[in-house]
C-alpha cells in the first residue's frame, strides 16, 4: 500500500487529540518477554517510546523476561516451572532472575533508548528502595475454592517508593524498572512483571497501564478468534479468573489490571506487542488495539 501526501498528514492529524489528551501525563508500559524475541520488534518499542516522549508524554516502562530467564536456567540445567503464570523460583532461581532481569534485560533496554536519544534510567525493587516487597503465596482456583500454595522466593509488591521516580520524570528521564523487589531484611523477591507495572501504575496515578503481551488481547476462547472481547469491565473480569476462561499467563495481567484501576490508574490496556507499533496505535488512534480492561 502507497500513501499519498494527504493520507500522511491525515495520520498525524488523527493523532492531535490524544497528544493533546496525554501531554504531560504518565503512561506505563509492561513490556513482557515474549514481546521482546527479536531485535526489530525490540526497535520498534523503543521508537514508540522516544515518540510518546517526544510529544511530551511521561513514559515509564517495566520490563519482563520470563523467557530470557528460562533459557539462562536451562543452560545451568535447571527446569523452570510455573503456578498461575508465577515461576517456582527457589534461592538459586532468585539469583538468577535477579542477574538476567537487572544484569542483562535492563541494561540492554537502557542502551537502546539512549541510543535513540531517549534519557533513560535503568533501576531494579532495589533503588532507593523502590519496591518494597513481601513473600506472595500462589492462589490456585478449582472449581468454587481455592488454595495457596509456596513457590518459594516469589514476592508480591508492598509500597512503592514514588520520589525517585517522580524526581527522574520531573526531570525528563525515562524510568525502566526491572521487577525484582526488596523484603524487609533486603532479601530479594522474584515478582511477576505484570504486577510490578500495575502497583507503580496505580502509586503514580497515571493515565494509562499498557500490559504488552503475546497475543491480540482476551478471548472468552483464546482458540477462537472470533471470541474476541474489546472491553473487559472488573466484575466480568473477577468472574473469567474465577472460571477459568483467563488462565496462565494472562491471569496475572488481568489481576495486574484490577489492581492498577483499584488503586487509581486511569485505564489499563492488554495489547499485542508482537504488533509492530503496537503502543502508538493504542494511544494515538481512536480505534485503539487489544482488550481495554475498566472499571
Ligand atoms: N482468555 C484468554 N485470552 C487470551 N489469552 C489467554 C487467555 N487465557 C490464557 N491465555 C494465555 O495467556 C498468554 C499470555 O500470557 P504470557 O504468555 O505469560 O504473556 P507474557 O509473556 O507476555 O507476559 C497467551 O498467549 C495465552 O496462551
Ligand atoms: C514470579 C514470576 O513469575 N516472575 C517472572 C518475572 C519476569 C516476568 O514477569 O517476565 P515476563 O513479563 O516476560 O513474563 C519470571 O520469573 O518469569
Amino acid at each position: 500500500m502507497t500513501f499519498t501526501a494527504k493520507d500522511k498528514a491525515s495520520i498525524l492529524v488523527e493523532a492531535l487529540p490524544y497528544i493533546q489528551e496525554f501531554y504531560g501525563k504518565t503512561i506505563v508500559i509492561k513490556y513482557g518477554g515474549n514481546a521482546m524475541i527479536n531485535d526489530e520488534l525490540k526497535e520498534k518499542v523503543m521508537q514508540d517510546v522516544a515518540l510518546m516522549k517526544y510529544v511530551g508524554i511521561r513514559p515509564v516502562i517495566v520490563h519482563g523476561g520470563g523467557p530470557e530467564i528460562t533459557g539462562f536456567l536451562k543452560k545451568v540445567g535447571k527446569q523452570s516451572s510455573f503456578v498461575a503464570g508465577l515461576r517456582v523460583t527457589d534461592a538459586e532461581t532468585v539469583e538468577i532472575a535477579e542477574m538476567v532481569l537487572d544484569g542483562k534485560v535492563n541494561s540492554e533496554i537502557v542502551n537502546l533508548l539512549n541510543h535513540r536519544g531517549v534519557r533513560a534510567v535503568g533501576l531494579s525493587g532495589k533503588d532507593a528502595g523502590l519496591i518494597q516487597a513481601r513473600k506472595k503465596l500462589a492462589t490456585v482456583y478449582e472449581g468454587d475454592t481455592s488454595r495457596k500454595v509456596d513457590i518459594g522466593y516469589v514476592g508480591e509488591v508492598e509500597q512503592v517508593n514514588t520520589s525517585i521516580l517522580e524526581d527522574l520524570l520531573d526531570q525528563d528521564y525515562v524510568p525502566v524498572i526491572a521487577p525484582i523487589g526488596v523484603g524487609q531484611d533486603g532479601e530479594s523477591y522474584n515478582i511477576n512483571a505484570d504486577y510490578v507495572a500495575a502497583e507503580i501504575a496505580g502509586a503514580l496515578q497515571a493515565e494509562k497501564l499498557l500490559l504488552l503481551t503475546d497475543i491480540e488481547g482476551i478471548y472468552r476462547d483464546f482458540h477462537d478468534k472470533d471470541t474476541f472481547i474489546s472491553t473487559l469491565h472488573l466484575p466480568e473480569a473477577r468472574a473469567y479468573i474465577r472460571d477459568g476462561v483467563i488462565a496462565g499467563g494472562m491471569i496475572p495481567k488481568v489481576e495486574a489490571c484490577l489492581t492498577a484501576l483499584d488503586k487509581g490508574a486511569g485505564k489499563t490496556h492488554i495489547i499485542d506487542g508482537r504488533l509492530d507499533h503496537s503502543i502508538i496505535l493504542e494511544i494515538f488512534t481512536s480505534k485503539g488495539i487489544g482488550t481495554q480492561v475498566v472499571r
